[in-house]
């Protein structure tokens, strides 16, 4: 039988609603969308998350939230529960533009539709796996816990893996493979024998590569000194790296969107040429750094939004990493998932559409098939 689920994805400055539909052997597919370009708890954003829920609420069989940060305590999808609230305020400063939203959207699911079960899907649920070696700061014995490193974009990194062993005909732990998810926030990640081993963002949703105003990683020195000399508080410190950093401020504040960057620098902007070279450069970088834990590279698998539909910048990455054998030369913007390098080069590089929505209702289903009705 069919089961239909409400997905919910704050992202840092979006909402994306869906209900999917997932058949007895797991295929999702998409009944209806609604994706706000407002941050997720904002009024457009509330209106339209009411609205989904009451348009969907008779058929579907739960919610499933995209939890950015699980912390400790949610390693992996799970029910919300009766103290399920308390334990997410927690993770609240973790990921700041992020789980606030999950809180508010699933409190207000609970009040709208108490009917409903809802669970909640982490992204760091796809790290899980990640080794020890990558999971520590190299920082006195005493902050380890403290700065465990975590990583995200495990849903959309689940996806595409669930595609490439689809479209390359592999089994997926059979896979050693690179994958950069490039959009409003960007990471990169080692998947070996179908695992992640490891990834560029730590603790926070901040660290790692450049993203559309996120900072990644800058030099922790470079920090101590905007705190002691810079004439900046912590708060401003803390606003700026998460919202006018990126591709954002390497841009002088003209764009966070390569699509107005590629073609302002097309045009001579230096600035907008600047930013889509740094971004291109830290991601490729990042993928470099990724290869070393894995034993051969089966494929390039790119995704997120900007990996879905920026040619120049799939082509900036992957020129970059061709002293790894990664080609270049690639083809365009396509309707569908699949290998855009020539046939026959290896690694071939594949790009996959961000679908996390799939992979939540695919996550979800079977938590909700527990729930006595
Ligand atoms: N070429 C692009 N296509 C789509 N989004 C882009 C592009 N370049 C930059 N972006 C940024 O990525 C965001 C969309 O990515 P997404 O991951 O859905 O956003 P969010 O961070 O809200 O989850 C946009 O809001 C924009 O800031
Ligand atoms: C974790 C993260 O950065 O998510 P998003 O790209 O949706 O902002
Ligand atoms: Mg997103």
């Amino acid at each position: 039988m069919n089961t239909g689920v409400l997905t919910v994805n704050p992202g840092s400055n979006s909402l994306r609603l869906d209900a999917v539909e997932v058949t007895a052997d797991f295929s999702p597919r998409l009944l209806d969308s609604r994706h706000t370009g407002e941050p997720p708890t904002s009024g457009e954003s509330l209106r339209a998350f009411d609205e989904f829920l009451e348009r969907h609420r008779s058929v579907v069989r739960g919610v499933a939230h995209r939890l950015v940060h699980g912390g400790r305590r949610f390693p992996r999808p799970d029910l919300c529960g009766r103290d399920t609230v308390d334990a997410l305020h927690e993770l609240e400063p973790l990921a700041p533009q992020h789980v606030p939203s999950t809180v508010q959207l699933l409190q207000r699911a609970g009040h709208a539709a108490p009917e409903l079960p809802q669970a909640l899907c982490p992204d760091t649920a796809f790290h899980e796996t990640v080794p020890e070696a990558a999971r520590v700061e190299p920082v006195p014995e005493r902050w380890r816990e403290a700065t465990r490193r975590f990583g995200f974009h495990g849903i959309s990194y689940a996806w595409a893996l669930r595609r490439t062993g689809e479209l390359l005909r592999a089994p997926r732990e059979d896979l050693d493979v690179l994958v950069a998810h490039l959009g409003g926030g960007s990471s990169v990640c080692a998947v070996r024998a179908g695992a992640s081993v490891a990834t560029s963002m730590g603790l926070t949703p901040l660290g790692g590569i450049v993203m559309a105003r996120r900072s990644g990683n800058v030099d922790p020195g470079a920090l101590l000194w905007l705190l002691r000399h810079g004439q900046v508080s912590l708060d401003e410190l803390n606003d700026s790296l998460y919202g006018e950093s990126g591709l954002y401020g390497l841009s002088g504040g003209y764009s966070d969107d390569t699509r107005e960057l590629v073609a302002a620098a097309n045009r001579g902007g230096a600035a907008a040429g600047l930013a889509i070279e740094v971004f291109c450069g830290r991601a490729a970088e990042g993928l470099a750094a990724m290869a070393t834990h894995l034993r051969r590279v089966d494929a390039v698998v790119l995704t997120g939004e900007i990996g879905w539909n920026q040619p120049e910048v799939r082509e900036g990455v992957c020129e970059r990493l061709s002293p790894l054998g990664v080609p270049a030369g690639l083809s365009g913007n396509r309707a569908e998932d699949g290998v855009i390098s020539r046939s026959g080069e290896s690694p071939p590089v594949l790009v996959v559409e961000p679908r996390e929505e799939l992979q939540l209702a695919s996550e979800s289903v079977p938590l909700f098939d527990d729930v006595a009705r």
